[in-house]
């Protein structure tokens, strides 16, 4: 499998990249405008903050999806029955933000939609027309006004030793959102699976931003843009002694988006979360 790494800048760059999402569901950007240093103070805010009792205040909604999830109530990723070995945090510009980490989240979180949003206008254009017709609206269109765009800080703890057998940082998932953009994360890990089962790593060098698609990207688009699993490996030797921090923000419609005859975005959402073990 061939994730393709390709220049923001270049003048083929949407072609080239919507290619790579199209054959393998993930693409790499170089050069991109994202701001490393925004990213990484907010990798250094939320580490401490994970670090601290803070987050005991914090404690997620089940109704609303926001605030902290704590490793013991984490996701379980469908299919598996092992919960991941992570906690994090989700943001929503209407949730609930510790105050002194907002300003650094929500700068991100405008400049990441705004590329979203750019590169789900490179998608669109890149769509064949046969594929384009059945969707219910323009992609960009599907965004407008949403509210339920999410940015999730991750940390992966250290690893203990007392693991359940087979847990694993991630569990193998396809993301269930549109699109997901995710700056390269401060530890390797994250792997991809390919059309024979196997397993490969996504190319991460810091600095580079990774997009893939999501389930209901993959539902509108029957499945010309494929959603690929991916997981997150536990690290060996002295990197498992290291928090792993990243930062995924998962563009989603507005919950009235016709994605297929079976799904609206409302409700292959509620559905999901229900998989999930996180929404009853
Ligand atoms: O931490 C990562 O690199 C990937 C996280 C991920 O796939 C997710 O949260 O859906
Ligand atoms: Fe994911």
């Amino acid at each position: 499998m061939q994730v393709q790494v390709v220049d923001y800048r270049a003048p083929d760059a949407p072609e080239r990249f919507a290619r790579s999402l199209h054959e393998t569901g993930f693409g790499v950007l170089t050069q991109h405008p994202i701001q490393q240093a925004l990213v990484e103070r907010i990798y250094a805010e939320w580490l401490k903050f994970f670090d601290s009792a803070e987050k005991h205040d914090y404690a997620f909604s089940p109704e609303k999806q926001d605030g902290w999830f704590s490793t013991a109530i984490s996701e379980t990723a469908k299919g598996f029955s092992q919960k991941d070995i992570k906690e994090y945090y989700h943001l929503y510009p209407w949730g609930r933000i510790p105050p002194a980490l907002k300003a650094d989240a929500m700068q991100y979180y405008r400049e990441a939609n705004t590329l979203a949003a750019e590169l789900l206008a490179w998608v669109e254009a890149h769509t064949p027309a046969e594929i384009a017709q059945h969707y219910s609206q323009p992609l960009s269109r599907m965004i407008e006004g949403s509210d339920k765009t999410l940015l999730r800080v991750l940390r992966y703890p250290p690893l203990t030793g007392t693991e359940p057998p087979g847990a694993l940082r991630a569990a193998p998932h396809g993301d269930i959102n549109l699109l997901t953009l995710l700056p390269a994360a401060n530890e390797p890990g994250l792997q991809v699976q390919d059309k024979t089962g196997a397993w490969c790593d996504v190319p991460c060098d810091f600095g580079t931003l990774v997009i893939n698609i999501g389930d209901m990207l993959a539902e509108a688009s029957r499945g010309y843009y494929p959603s690929t699993q991916h997981r997150v490996v536990n690290p060996t030797g002295a990197a498992a002694r290291k928090s792993r921090v990243s930062l995924p923000l998962f563009l989603h419609p507005r919950d009235d988006v016709v994605l297929s005859e079976r799904y609206t975005a409302g409700s292959y959402l509620d559905e999901r979360l229900r998989e999930l073990g996180v929404k009853s």
